[in-house]
């Protein structure tokens, strides 16, 4: 879908990127700084890259050893960023129907009633940017790139300045978008719990240089990445498939793909529904005989695969469970278990620490 070679220089930062991605939605990880919003621009076409090329669905946006550099509103790229930019004296619609009038009997196939339904917008139209809160004004900014007919979406943070109530709101609305409309999205963001939900395809950047890119699942496994991939944070993804829900516990059985079960709290959800799940490396704990008798609820039966030292006295972990799952412990548990590559281990990991990616 896109093919990126860059490099760039700016002051003393230096970025090199080297990305091929295809459709679905890639998210672009990073620490403040790291040059994400930079990489965007230059697909953007709104900062030159010092050389490389750029693609995107088959055509050459950059190349600098052809000469090519196709100006910003011809790239067709819809683009959001962290801070709503709508104009103030449109209304909601003329806000949304701006980029079709631009190119005036162009049909686009994204249609204007499916946008304002999925992002919850119908009410909205007539209202002024100054009258919406921000997660609405975020709302409308990610309806108008929709609605400009983009050949790929940016979308650079576009939940930093919401609080965590709208956060939750607009999330799962953005699932909806890559499921609804099949636009290639380029997500920027330095939340893990963001990516982990949303992203087929991750990029880690520091610094300016790429760390790697992915699968999410994979590279969420990958114990040398864990710096890079939510450090404290980092956790596995885990796809399972709802098997069960008992109404009177909120309770909800899960399969993977290899037939582990797993137990999580949470809202009824619809049998054989798929679910992507998140376990954070901090929450899963490590014994090395079968636990009786206790509250926790997930214990896989696995071995440990890998093993790396981690920040100041953790020991971080790669067992296969029956699928891969990372978990942290401290040194000297791991010293006191006598704990080595291929040990039979049980893992545990409490039910409430779960969270639906
Ligand atoms: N015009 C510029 N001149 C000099 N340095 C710049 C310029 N624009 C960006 N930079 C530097 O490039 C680096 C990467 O910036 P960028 O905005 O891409 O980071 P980011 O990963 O998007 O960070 P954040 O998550 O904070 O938005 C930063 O060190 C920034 O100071």
């Amino acid at each position: 879908m896109f093919d990126i070679r860059v490099k760039k220089s700016l002051g003393r930062f230096h970025l090199s990127a080297d990305i091929k991605a295809e459709a679905g939605l890639t998210a672009l990880f990073g620490p403040s700084g790291a040059g994400k919003t930079l990489l965007a621009k230059m697909l953007a076409g709104l900062v030159t890259p010092d050389e490389g090329h750029i693609e995107l669905a088959g055509r050459t946006l950059f190349s600098s050893a052809k000469n090519i550099n196709i100006p910003v509103h011809q790239r067709h790229i819809g683009f959001v960023f962290q801070e709503h930019r709508l104009f103030p004296h449109y209304s909601v619609r003329g806000n949304l129907t701006y980029g079709n009038g631009r190119r005036a009997g162009k049909a686009t196939p994204v249609s204007f009633e499916k946008v304002a339904d999925i992002l919850g917008l119908a009410a909205l139209l007539d209202r002024e940017p100054a009258s919406l809160s921000g997660g609405e004004r975020q709302r409308v900014a990610i309806g108008r790139a929709l609605l400009s007919n983009p050949k790929i979406l940016i979308l650079d943070e576009p939940l930093s300045s919401l609080d965590d109530a709208r956060k939750r709101e607009i999330l799962p609305l953005i699932e909806a978008l890559k499921s609804e409309f099949d636009i290639p999205t380029l997500y920027i963001s330095h939340s893990i719990e963001e990516i982990t939900r949303l992203a087929d395809t991750l990029l880690l950047l520091d610094n300016g240089a790429m760390k790697a890119v992915g699968p999410t699942a994979d590279i969420l496994t990958r114990l040398d990445l864990i710096p890079y991939a939510g450090g404290y944070d980092a956790g596995t993804l885990i796809a399972a498939t709802v098997t069960a829900y008992e109404p009177a516990h909120h309770m909800l059985t899960l399969e993977t793909a290899g037939g582990g079960k797993l137990y999580i709290t949470g809202g009824a959800k619809e049998i054989g529904s798929s679910a992507r799940l998140r376990i954070r490396a901090r929450d899963v704990a490590l014994s090395k005989t079968e636990p009786k008798s206790m509250s926790i609820l997930n214990r896989f039966k696995g071995r440990l695969v890998d093993h790396c030292s981690g920040a100041e006295g953790m020991e971080e972990l790669l067992l296969d469970v029956g699928f891969p799952l990372t978990a942290r412990i401290t040194r000297k548990s791991f010293e006191d278990m006598k704990l080595t590559k291929d040990t039979p281990v049980w893992a545990l990991v409490k039910a409430v620490t779960i969270s639906r990616a």
